[in-house]
């Protein structure tokens, strides 16, 4: 389980779509939190993670429904602060002699106001400076009876119950989201609870790293480790992180598989020789990709031939230098929750996203995953601590199957580099203008097409582009960026001006869903 010893908040997750941004919130407040599912959560489970609080999430089911997640009975017995949200509320209410209805008029969904008793709560200080707070609600039962000991501290047109505690047991219940951005002021319930519940707010960056490097030296010992190092931000913070723990025990290999943006080998490579001095490989291998990539349009089977390479040429890398004991891999907490599914069977691939997943099985290694435990912008935070120059720090994410992905359709070498030109000219425009830190991706893709033009008075017949760019918090879904029409108009005229080769622009306006973010 946890591998340090700050104040821990455990989240039980009922199978709320947005149990996730629980404990952003909390990290956000210096919290240590982990989210863990209802049905491994047992009383000896609490015993060996001994939360110092403990918050129930919100969820799909109806808890008067047969075989609804329940919380184990000993959670109430701990004598720690506990906070319901939604289902979390309901479930407390009947776990403790309340009730709780489906019935006519007890649904809300989307924007609500609260509006306060005149009993005070130390929960809702700051809250209530306006006569009512807007929450955000999301629920088709509610609470029609409270538990013995509870109190109402706050009520919405269809939740009579929408804030009520416990003072003398801390136990708090809401019926709306106040993880959501769409509850302003949700952030100060949460401060309020970990500030009652005495956190010490000790979960910082600093101290992280400290502590990270202890435990990667513990683990590794002499060993050696190896690194697939991408330039992005995941695998560069955990291969600074490892590299300041254990010096050149650490091999860095950086894969050029021909589809990388203009000018980022040199770009990654420089970096970190030169910044960091850290072993490093770089292996040019765009004669191999390419050469397997001939031919091929087919999405998926281009995503199944570049992972198979990418695990290849690792190994014959890995051997070369001698073998290792340990991979080193960026996986994020995102990858490592285990959240609840409702869905009953296996999803739907869209996409088989590429990792060297496939890794440590064939070479026999163990894994270091310093980042485990860390979301994103956590992992950024930690990157500006090790001294990482902004510009890697804020790179937008770039898919491990590279520009394969923004040349749908068969790949050539004279697509590529009309590609690679284009991207620069984008990305450079977005630079420009000040874009960049506000969208989350921004591409070209170079199209199947051909069309006619009209330049210099010539006939032209060269490739469509179309640019891409989106915001998103996750990856997961997103919005394209509202561009002006001016730069739009502006940015096109460059590309068709600057990029020989293509002769027509377009902007993508699709959202995810129904689109994706890539192409392919
Ligand atoms: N060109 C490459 N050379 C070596 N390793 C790579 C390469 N591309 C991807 N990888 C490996 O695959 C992993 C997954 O790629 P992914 O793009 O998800 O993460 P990232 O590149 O570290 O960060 P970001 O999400 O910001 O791009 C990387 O962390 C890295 O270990
Ligand atoms: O490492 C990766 N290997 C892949 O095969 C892959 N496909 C998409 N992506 C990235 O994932 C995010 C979501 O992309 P999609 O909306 O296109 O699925 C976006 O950030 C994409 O760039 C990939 N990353
Ligand atoms: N968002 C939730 O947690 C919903 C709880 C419960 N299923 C309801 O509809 O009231
Ligand atoms: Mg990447």
């Amino acid at each position: 389980m946890h591998t340090h010893d700050h104040d821990r908040l455990l989240i039980i997750d009922f199978g709320s779509q947005v149990t996730q941004l629980i404990a952003r919130r909390l990290r956000e407040l210096n919290v240590y939190c982990e989210i863990h599912p209802f049905n491994i959560v047992t009383d000896a489970f609490l015993a060996e993670f001994a939360p110092k609080a403990v918050i129930f999430s919100g969820g799909p089911a109806s808890v008067f429904a047969d075989g609804a997640p329940m919380p184990p009975k000993g959670v109430f017995e701990l004598g720690v602060p506990i906070l319901g949200i939604c289902y979390g509320q309901q479930v407390m209410m009947q776990c403790l002699g309340g009730k709780v209805e489906r019935g006519h008029g007890t649904a809300e969904f989307g924007r609500a106001f609260v509006t306060p008793q005149t009993r005070r709560l130390a929960l809702l200080q700051g809250w209530f400076e306006a006569d009512r707070e807007q929450v955000w609600m999301s629920h088709g039962d509610h609470v029609s009876e409270i538990a013995p000991g509870f109190e109402v501290y706050g009520t919405s047109p269809n939740a009579p119950f929408a804030i009520t505690g416990d003072i003398e047991r801390n136990f708090y219940a809401v019926q709306f989201h106040p993880e959501v951005h769409h509850t302003p002021n949700g952030s100060k319930l949460y401060e309020n609870f970990v500030r009652l519940a005495g956190f010490r707010g000790d979960w910082t960056m600093g101290a992280y790293r400290e502590e990270a490097i202890q435990r990667i030296r513990d683990q590794v010992g002499s060993g050696r480790v190896i690194c697939a190092l991408s330039g992005g931000v995941d695998s560069s913070v955990a291969a600074v992180l490892i590299h300041e723990a254990i010096g050149d025990q650490l091999t860095c290999v950086y894969v050029d598989h021909g589809l990388m943006r203009k000018n980022e080998s040199e770009q990654v490579v420089g970096m970190f020789r030169e910044h960091y001095n850290l072993p490093l490989i770089h292996a040019d291998e765009s004669d191999l990709f390419l050469g397997k990539l001939d031919g091929v349009s087919d999405p998926e089977t281009k995503r199944k031939i570049i992972g198979g390479l990418f695990i290849e040429v690792f190994e014959r890398h890995a051997r070369e230098m001698g073998g290792a004991e340990f991979l080193a891999q960026g996986t994020l907490y995102p990858d490592v929750i285990e959240s609840v599914s409702f869905s009953g069977g296996p999803s739907v691939t869209i996409k088989s996203h590429h990792n060297v997943g496939g890794l440590p099985e064939r070479m026999n290694m163990q894994l270091v995953e310093p980042l485990r435990e860390l979301f994103k912008d956590e992992v950024r935070a930690l990157g500006r601590e090790l001294g990482l120059p902004e510009s890697f720090i804020g790179r937008h994410p770039f898919p491990g199957p590279g520009l394969a992905i923004r040349c749908p359709g068969e790949i050539t070498r004279a697509k590529l580099d009309i590609l690679r030109e284009a991207d620069a000219v984008y990305i450079d425009q977005i630079r420009k203008h000040g874009l960049y830190d506000e969208i989350w991706q921004a591409f070209v893709a170079i199209l199947p097409v051909r069309t006619v033009g009209v330049m210099g008075d010539g006939r032209t017949y060269d490739f469509a582009c179309a640019l891409r760019a989106v915001t998103s918090v996750d990856g997961m879904t997103a919005d394209y960026y509202p561009f002006s029409h001016e730069f739009l108009g502006e940015t096109a005229t460059r590309i068709i001006n600057e990029v020989p080769g293509i002769n027509r622009v377009t902007y993508d306006i699709t959202s995810k869903p129904p689109g994706t973010i890539e192409w392919e």
